[in-house]
């Protein structure tokens, strides 16, 4: 595999995570069940932007780095060098020595990219070695989570152009460069069709476009003068920035300087707008462009966009029909991140059973799930139709029931003869890959027809409906039964502590 994350940042990437991944490492195996089979899934509580679903993105560079994985000896001098309060060495050399000889053997499995998913769903379930799974937490959230939140921030602004051209610019204004280069992947998963990103675009083949800067034009005496030498450079693939002085003066130059140079077999492939109100002059600009017989320029606008703004100016009849968006795409800047989590839910004992676990919340939201979980799609033909997170170590019962988590009042019953995909699929078998990840054409054709099964009010950007997405009734009565005994446990052990201090006193 053409590894791109090693490529570019380091050769070994094993210490891309936080150091309780490490000291906790160090006590599983000090504990002597480092090597216990766990079950971890990843997921996210609420869809970001208020939005009505989530685009999943980043498995690829999840799994590069899961491949990747294995301490160099630079790492484990690091880890060598790390001392506790005391002066004393953190990890003592046999542990070192077991995480040199440490590959990444886990099952995973997953959903793959450009899949619609919803809350609570797991994205990716890890199961193996109870040390590994563990350690791999942080790598997998900061990849995953990031991804999945840009591409549904695309899919959002592309459904927002209506079919219109969306180019990323947001390089500039990204989170660093690993926040421009996975923010261009992620925005390309989610729909956008090209980016300004030169090295994005190397990297992950995605068409590379773009305009020219104010800079350009304040080198020349003249913005007429500064459209000519730019259209001699690109006779087919000039875009003149018309708003340095003034926007709609900038447009009579451009059309001039078009007319100009058309005997030479110039064509001035467009305009772009950056300021100023975008709907007015994008009328105004298609007026002039129109009568000088130029409709087939384009009128591309950037300025600090969003799906909304691009959804109003829509609304308002702006002749817009490139959108050049950076800053709020990359960023995310409404929401800068996504919750995603990584939970334990599933652990074997030592006599081989499967002990299921969750993680308390006061919010009924934050309490994880327990039990080795798989996401079943139900669809018919006009599109889908409701999610079941469900145990896959447990047989279903006949009549399917979808329970949803917050308020199991609320129940759906699924026709027995219900079409149905089950969405998490088999990636990496004991560590080795076992189906082969879809390029970003595959990825991007998916994203597209998933986004085409579910219904328009659940894709609406503002106050979208929510999509029917559950848990199996007899999974939701087994975790309901296990948050109780562990309250009772907990209140047992208060009573118990209470008795013994009143004897006590
Ligand atoms: N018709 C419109 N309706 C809604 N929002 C618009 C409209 N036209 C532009 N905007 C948006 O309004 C925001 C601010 O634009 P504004 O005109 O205040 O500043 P500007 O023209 O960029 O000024 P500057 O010259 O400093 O760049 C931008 O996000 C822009 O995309
Ligand atoms: O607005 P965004 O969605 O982030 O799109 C990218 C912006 O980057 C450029 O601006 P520049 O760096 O020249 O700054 P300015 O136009 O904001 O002054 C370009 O002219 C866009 O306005
Ligand atoms: O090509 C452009 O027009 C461009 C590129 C980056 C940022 N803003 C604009």
């Amino acid at each position: 595999m053409n590894n791109t994350l090693q490529q570019l940042y380091r050769s070994s990437l094993s210490l891309l995570t936080d150091l309780y991944q490490l000291t906790m490492a160090y006590g599983y195996w000090k504990e002597g069940i480092a090597e216990r089979e766990a079950v971890f899934h990843l997921y996210f509580r609420k869809s970001p932007f208020k939005g009505g679903y989530t685009v999943a993105a980043g498995l690829a560079h999840a799994v590069e780095y899961l491949q990747q994985l294995q301490f160099t000896d630079e790492d484990l001098a690091y880890l060598g060098s790390l001392q506790g309060s005391q002066g004393e060495p953190l990890f003592e050399q046999a542990f070192l020595d077991y995480l040199r000889d440490l590959r990444f053997t886990c099952d995973v499995d997953a959903i793959p990219e450009g899949t619609v998913v919803f809350p609570s769903e797991p994205l990716i379930r890890v199961r193996g070695p109870l040390l590994q799974a563990q350690l791999v937490e942080t790598p997998l959230l900061t990849i995953v989570n990031f991804q999945t939140l840009i591409a549904t921030k695309a899919a959002r602004i592309k459904d927002a152009a209506k079919g219109d051209t969306v180019i990323e610019f947001g390089m500039r204004r990204a989170q660093g460069i690993d926040g421009s280069l996975a923010a261009t992947r992620a925005a390309y998963v989610g729909g956008i069709d090209a980016t300004s990103n030169l090295l994005a675009g190397k990297l992950f083949d995605i068409p590379v476009r773009g305009t020219h800067a104010h800079s350009w034009v304040q080198a020349f005496e003249s913005e007429e003068q500064a459209f000519e030498a730019y259209g001699q450079a690109f006779p087919h693939d000039s875009v003149f920035l018309v708003d340095t002085y003034n926007t709609l003066e900038g447009v009579r130059h451009a059309i001039e300087v078009a007319k100009k140079l058309e005997p030479t077999g110039f064509k001035l492939n467009g305009i772009r707008l950056d300021s100023g109100d975008l709907t007015y002059l994008s009328i105004e600009a298609r007026k002039l462009l129109d009568e000088a017989g130029m409709g087939y320029t384009n009128i591309v606008a950037s300025n600090d966009l969003d799906e909304s703004i691009v959804n109003s100016l829509k609304q308002q009849g702006a002749r817009i029909n490139v959108w050049g968006i950076g800053t709020q795409l990359v960023t995310a800047y409404d929401q800068p991140a996504l919750g995603g989590v990584y939970k334990l839910a599933a652990f074997k004992q030592e006599n081989g059973e499967w002990s299921y676990s969750l993680k308390l919340s006061e919010q009924l939201e934050k309490t994880s799930n327990p039990g080795i979980q798989q996401v079943r799609r139900y669809y018919d033909e006009q599109g889908f139709i409701a999610d079941m997170i469900y145990n896959e170590a447990v047989p279903l019962p006949e009549k399917v029931l979808i329970v949803n988590p917050l308020d199991s009042t609320r129940r759906k019953s699924v026709p027995e003869d219900t079409l149905y995909k089950d969405l998490l699929i088999p990636v990496l078998n004991k560590g080795k890959l076992v189906t082969e990840l879809p390029d970003l054409k595959t990825i991007r054709k998916h994203r597209e027809e998933e986004l085409s099964k579910l219904h328009e009010s659940i894709r609406r950007l503002l106050n979208p409906h929510s999509y029917p997405a559950g848990l199996e009734g007899s999974f939701h009565q087994f975790k309901t039964d296990l948050v109780l005994a562990i309250r009772e446990k907990g209140e047992a052990a208060m009573q118990e502590r209470l008795m013994q201090q009143k004897q006590s006193d």
